[in-house]
């Protein structure tokens, strides 16, 4: 498309936003909807998604409720009443009854007969996600963070937050003299939330050809191990900062390899064919992404794989995720942001690689994936 093109089409889709909006926002518009019989199904459902919009803090306080007392997980095990849910949970039989309530509404719980709660059918989604109900709990971080939005966008990066004392390396330069005890607790929490992100990658990409792959930024070895499991001959080696690797070397068997360093300073180790990136490159500022790119492409032969997996910006089906969750996480942990596949592709060819392929994978919710080569 001509530059003169692109910029008719950008003002048909300006005017034609501008006429949608106008229908959508006027009052009698809604009210006409609403009463249509055609339409009315139509405008219940938009109405239920700007409800959910409005009240979605008091949906994920009911679910960090469920997880953080233990109910989710006594529901899982037995039929429970009211009595012995207050008792779980350490509340009075009303505040239990009330929680209940609401999380069967969210489909997190559900009333068999009266008075008797199992699980619903998120509740049973959500029991075998380790990761996921961890997640719950570590959001405690996010949401004090975000208690204020307006405070925290302006604020602009420049004071500490609670999620930047929390990952040790965002916005420090001496990420590498963090002692293993400081990174321990963000370290843990990937370990079991990798999971279904190593699943998901290794379930969409087979690694054919492959015989050494370097994790950079492996952290405990959850990946590692998940390839290794997968790919028994491959040599596998774990490169992350000092305290993050001797948790690694606690952790794993000696069939590993392990290299400390910090990706900003040190070079990567050579030699090995293929270099992934889980969950890493999203967590920095493009300056510092460009600098990783290009160590990883120095470390790489010609021919060389450079595997990425994480949510993206800008993604069919999981918009919700890249933009909105990561788009706000990353701005409170004071480093990264999330990419669309088209600035990432500029940045790749920037660092030297060449041959950029976006892989599809089942849940891109949970992970995107690229390959690119050196
Ligand atoms: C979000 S975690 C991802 C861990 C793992 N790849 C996963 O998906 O579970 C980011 C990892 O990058 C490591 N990291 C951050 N900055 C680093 C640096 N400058 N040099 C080496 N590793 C770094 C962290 O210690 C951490 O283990």
């Amino acid at each position: 498309m001509s530059r003169s093109e692109g910029k008719q089409a950008s003002l048909w889709k300006q005017r034609w936003v501008a006429w949608r909006n106008s229908v959508l926002s006027n009052p009698r518009f809604q009210q006409w909807a609403a009463r249509n019989w055609f339409l009315r199904p139509f405008a219940r459902r938009k109405a239920a998604e700007l409800f959910d919009l409005v009240a979605g803090f008091t949906y994920t306080q009911t679910l960090l409720a469920m997880v953080e007392s233990g109910l989710l997980k006594r529901l899982a095990e037995a039929p429970t009443d009211v009595s012995e849910a207050a008792q779980v949970a350490d509340l009075s039989k009303g505040a239990a009854e009330r929680l209940l309530r609401a999380a069967a509404a969210l489909k997190l719980a559900q009333e068999v007969s009266p008075g008797l709660w199992m699980l619903g059918e998120r509740g049973a989604s959500l029991i075998p996600q380790e990761g996921a109900q961890a997640m719950i709990l570590h959001h405690t971080l996010l949401y004090r963070d975000l208690a204020d939005p307006m405070a925290l966008l302006r604020q602009n990066r420049e004071q500490p937050t609670e999620l930047s004392e929390f990952w040790r390396y965002a916005a420090r330069a001496d990420a590498d003299a963090e002692p293993s005890e400081m990174v321990a607790p963000y370290s843990e929490l990937m370990a079991v939330s990798q999971g279904m992100v190593a699943d998901e990658v290794l379930r969409s990409y087979r690694f054919n050809g492959v015989s050494s792959v370097l994790d950079v930024g492996g952290g405990h070895g959850a990946f590692a191990s998940a390839l290794a499991a997968k790919h028994q001959q491959m040599l596998i080696g774990i490169f992350d900062l000092p305290g993050v690797v001797e948790g690694a070397r606690a952790r794993l068997d000696s069939g590993f390899e392990f290299h400390e360093g910090d990706f900003f300073c040190d070079p990567l180790p050579q030699g090995y064919d293929c270099i992934s990136l889980v969950r890493i490159l999203h967590d920095h500022d493009d300056a510092q992404a460009h600098r990783l790119l290009a160590a990883a492409r120095a470390a790489l032969k010609p021919g060389g794989r450079l595997v990425i997996a994480e949510p993206m910006a800008d993604t069919r089906g999981a918009k919700n995720m890249g933009d909105a969750y990561f788009g706000l996480y990353l701005w409170a942990m004071r480093s990264g942001r999330p990419r669309t596949r088209m600035e990432l592709y500029k940045m790749l060819r920037a660092a030297g690689f060449r041959d950029f392929r976006a892989i599809k994978t089942g849940q891109p919710l949970i992970t995107s994936l690229t390959v690119a080569f050196a």
